[in-house]
């Protein structure tokens, strides 16, 4: 068996067909094989921004793996690849005590992006209704729709997330400086990204835009994936310690704040990657707008109060106590930060209550983080 193919350009996509390009190939976050048209395919975000890495993923076990360990991250991109993790667990077995087994342990892999539990409910809705024989084939359609729908809806925050960023361009000169945490980029969804969509599409569309990107501590994704992927389009950007976002908002260089979430309340409680809710109170502080891009697939509509209801995942304390990087050798390398014996605790969410929320940017429009905006916008829900 040979489950991890190293990187190579062998999934070409005709030019443009979508947006994110890598060295002028055009890919999505997650994609089945053209050739022999089951396997699974995604970039080991555990390797970059060093090395672009693509693994082949043909089991179950490794796509859980996978989302584990964070080879897959971000709230979309995870649940459209445990969709398929369910596809490829139904060519093993595809009896309903089996797949009602392999769904409940995909869906434990992460507990707090939402979207993870939303696709493997979607999934089964319809595997249910299909017979044993028929569920493998339904089970890669059903995955490649969530996908499908999922490129549509961040294009659509993107296009929403724009005319915020338009506005503040034609009031004044010099560039937009947008603050960013996290990744919530292409590379954490299927394609577009959330929080960076309407960036691409202002940097697209000759606006002078600049990202102060938070490191993000414990994991980086800001300093190693948000600044990868902004520095692959051409946007510029400034990589800053976590710590500075306030600074820099007293000091009048942040126009706006777009983060991206991985469950929003029916009530507009957003839960993040940790540290999101400190730019909050800083932006709130300092009146500085702060947004938050979610497709609605985030919107976990069956709870009102995120601060006590969000599960928030506890990961091992050596991803605080030690750091990954590339020494001058150029060897990617983990060193440890903090003394022997001293252990280190790590949630990786934090809750941003909806008062300190400007306003949610969905693919139906922007509306206040409240009940009554998301029912305006989503009314089939309530
Ligand atoms: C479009 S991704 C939105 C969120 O999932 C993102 O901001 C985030 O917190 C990701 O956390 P991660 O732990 O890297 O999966």
């Amino acid at each position: 068996m040979f489950p991890y193919a190293p990187f190579c350009v062998f999934w070409f996509l005709d030019g443009g067909k979508y947006y994110m390009k890598i060295d002028n190939v055009s890919y999505r976050s997650v994609w089945v094989d053209a050739d022999d048209g089951w396997s699974v395919h995604i970039f080991d975000q555990t390797r970059l921004p060093w090395s672009l890495d693509i693994l082949r993923l043909t089991e179950r076990d490794q796509v859980a793996h996978a989302i584990r360990s964070m080879q897959v991250r971000g709230a979309p991109l995870i649940g459209a690849v445990a969709a398929y993790g369910l596809a490829l667990a139904l060519r093993c077995d595809s009896s309903d005590a089996a797949m009602e087994r392999d769904a409940a342990l995909l869906a434990a892999t992460r507990p707090t992006a939402v979207n993870l539990a939303w696709a493997i409910r979607r999934m089964l809705t319809r595997l249910r209704l299909t017979v044993p024989a028929d569920r493998v084939a339904a089970a890669y359609d059903e995955a490649g729709r969530i996908c499908d729908e999922d490129v549509i809806q961040n294009e659509a925050i993107g296009r929403q997330g724009l005319e915020l960023i338009e506005e503040i361009a034609g009031r004044r000169p010099g560039p937009v400086n947008i603050m960013t945490h996290c990744n919530a980029g292409w590379i954490a969804t299927v394609d577009w990204g959330t929080a960076l969509a309407p960036i691409y599409m202002a940097h697209d569309r000759g606006i002078d835009v600049h990202v102060w990107v938070d490191e993000t501590r414990p994991r980086n994704q800001g300093a190693s994936l948000t600044a990868w992927e902004l520095g692959r389009h051409g946007v510029k950007h400034t990589v800053i310690a976590d710590n500075a976002g306030g600074h820099l908002m007293q000091h009048g260089q942040v126009d706006m704040v777009i983060v991206g979430t991985d469950r929003v309340t029916r009530t507009g409680d957003v839960a993040n990657k940790i540290g999101t809710y400190l730019k909050a109170l800083a932006a709130h502080d300092n009146g500085v707008p702060f947004w938050v891009a979610l497709p609605s697939t985030t919107i976990d509509w069956s709870i009102s109060d995120g601060v006590k209801e969000i599960p928030i995942e506890e990961r091992s304390g050596r991803e605080v106590t030690h750091i990954q990087g590339r020494d001058e050798g150029g060897a990617v390398t983990a060193v440890q930060l903090v003394p022997d014996g001293s252990t280190a605790a790590n949630p990786a969410f934090d809750v941003t209550p909806a008062r300190l929320v400007t306003g949610l940017i969905t693919e139906r429009g922007r509306c206040p983080a409240t009940a009554d905006g998301l029912c305006d916008l989503f009314p089939e829900y309530v």
